[in-house]
């Protein structure tokens, strides 16, 4: 249980939780549509044998898990549903949930709140956007501003199902438990009523790996005052129930602080139509280009979408066997990945693209790029992924010594830049 809550999977803020089909977000493959199947009138029934079954999810009876003593009894129940709650979790943390979801978190270990100090930034009104935060210093890429454990946890199914009065009244003791500095910053985000500021504000997490009964809703109450820029200067991630941002630029004092509450990587009025689906008109620097700019701007977008699918199809077809001949990839693609990447300031995006650069001029015997690449790799994998990234440990062997990596010069060929030598290498596992 605890290895699925750390590996738990998350998406963008809430709203879109009920369209789950549209949503295009960095988590893995999106779930299809919650409600894509009718639902019984009455609330509180899933997890009956019936509609697990519906779902196509394997049916477990309820069972008393006891969770550690430092959790409170449950307050409330409604059927499977409790209020569960710890104020000595970090600044407290709430949970409307079943029993089995509220062990599993109770039993996960959570980090503590970290970040820079938080006079580096303060709240401030942003034309157009409400609250947001600006920058008081200079903060460097690869700072982290906040880690946060969620404070407010509710399985999807209240959420979506129980009748408005009622949910009302159930978020609010859930919020009640909390210590006060908790509820003070819950109550001062963007909403009007409890269940709106949990709509407006929440991140989707998945504490069972993909099974659609363990979305629940996130709340981070001092993550929510960070706006959405299209090309943002903050990454996020939410691991182990928290949620991280990252500078990934310097960003001077007076700038605004941004998270991308989409996928940037798509046209403007592509992100602008999924940004409606949040209630809003993005305002942000990239949204409000000149016709000119913007369109320059999807050009580029393209461009990426398609050199990334050729570079794709091209190694998935060559990489299976010892190959050396060509076969349509060019030393250059990886490099001019990263530069239209650059070019439309997607930084907090950036580590995919330089680890496929840094392997494809590896492949190419490039070494002095392979360098470059695989060391810029090491660096993007730390800030949007974390330092337990799957990759970050290949990079650093190829930044160190691309001749003893696996990937060197596996694509050299007679006229390669081998200059003559024939590699037949074979790409190692
Ligand atoms: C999570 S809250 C962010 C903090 C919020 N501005 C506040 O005052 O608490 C999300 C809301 O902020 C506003 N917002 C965030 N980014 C925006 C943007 N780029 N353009 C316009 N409004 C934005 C929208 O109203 C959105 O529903």
């Amino acid at each position: 249980l605890q290895e699925h809550a750390s590996t738990a999977k998350s998406c963008s803020w809430s709203p879109l939780l009920i369209r789950e089909h549209q949503l295009t977000c960095t988590a893995p493959p999106l779930l299809p549509l919650l409600e894509a199947k009718p639902r019984p009138a009455t609330l509180f029934n899933v997890g009956t044998p019936e509609l697990m079954k519906e779902y196509g999810e394997r049916y477990e009876p309820p069972k008393a898990y006891d969770l550690p003593a430092s959790w409170e009894e449950p307050k409330q129940c409604f059927t499977e549903f409790c209020l569960y709650s710890n104020p000595d979790v970090d600044e407290g943390m709430s949970l409307l949930t079943t029993n089995r979801y509220a062990y599993l978190v109770a039993t996960s270990p959570v980090p503590k709140s970290a970040g820079i100090e938080s006079t580096a930034y303060r709240a401030a009104e942003v034309p157009g956007k409400g609250v947001g935060l600006i920058a008081n210093r200079l903060i460097r890429k690869g700072e982290i501003i906040m880690q946060r454990p969620a404070a407010l946890l509710i399985q999807s199914t209240p959420h979506l199902d129980l009748d408005p009065e009622l949910r009302e009244e159930v978020y609010q003791s859930a919020i009640d438990q909390l210590p006060a500095a908790t509820k003070a910053r819950f109550m001062s985000q963007m909403g009007d009523t409890v269940y709106d500021r949990t709509e407006k504000n929440a991140f989707r997490i998945y504490l069972d790996g993909d099974r659609k009964h363990s979305t629940h809703l996130g709340l981070f109450p001092e993550v929510s005052k960070i706006n959405h820029d299209c090309r943002p200067n903050l990454h996020y991630r939410i691991a182990n129930l928290t949620h991280t941002t990252v500078a990934v630029r310097d960003i001077p004092a007076g700038e605004e602080l941004s998270v991308s509450y989409i996928y940037g990587k798509s046209s403007r009025s592509d992100r602008q139509s999924q940004l409606h689906e949040w209630g809003f008109n993005c305002t942000c620097s990239q949204c409000t280009l000149p016709a000119r700019e913007s369109g320059a701007s999807d050009v580029r977008i393209r461009q990426i979408q398609a050199l990334e699918e050729e570079i794709e199809a091209l190694m998935s077809s060559s990489s299976s066997s010892v190959d050396t001949s060509n076969k349509g990839i060019r030393p250059e693609m990886g490099g001019k990945l990263v530069e239209l990447f650059l070019a439309e300031r997607l930084d907090a995006y950036l580590a995919p693209s330089y680890t496929r650069a840094a392997l494809i001029y590896s492949m190419f015997g490039h070494e002095a790029r392979a360098r470059e690449y695989a060391g810029e790799a090491v660096g993007a994998l730390e800030r949007e992924v974390g330092l337990q990234a799957r990759d970050i440990e290949s990079m650093r062997r190829l930044a160190e010594n691309p001749k003893a990596h696996w990937s060197w010069a596996v694509k050299v060929t007679s006229r390669g830049p081998g200059g003559g030598k024939n590699k037949t290498q074979g790409v190692a596992k």
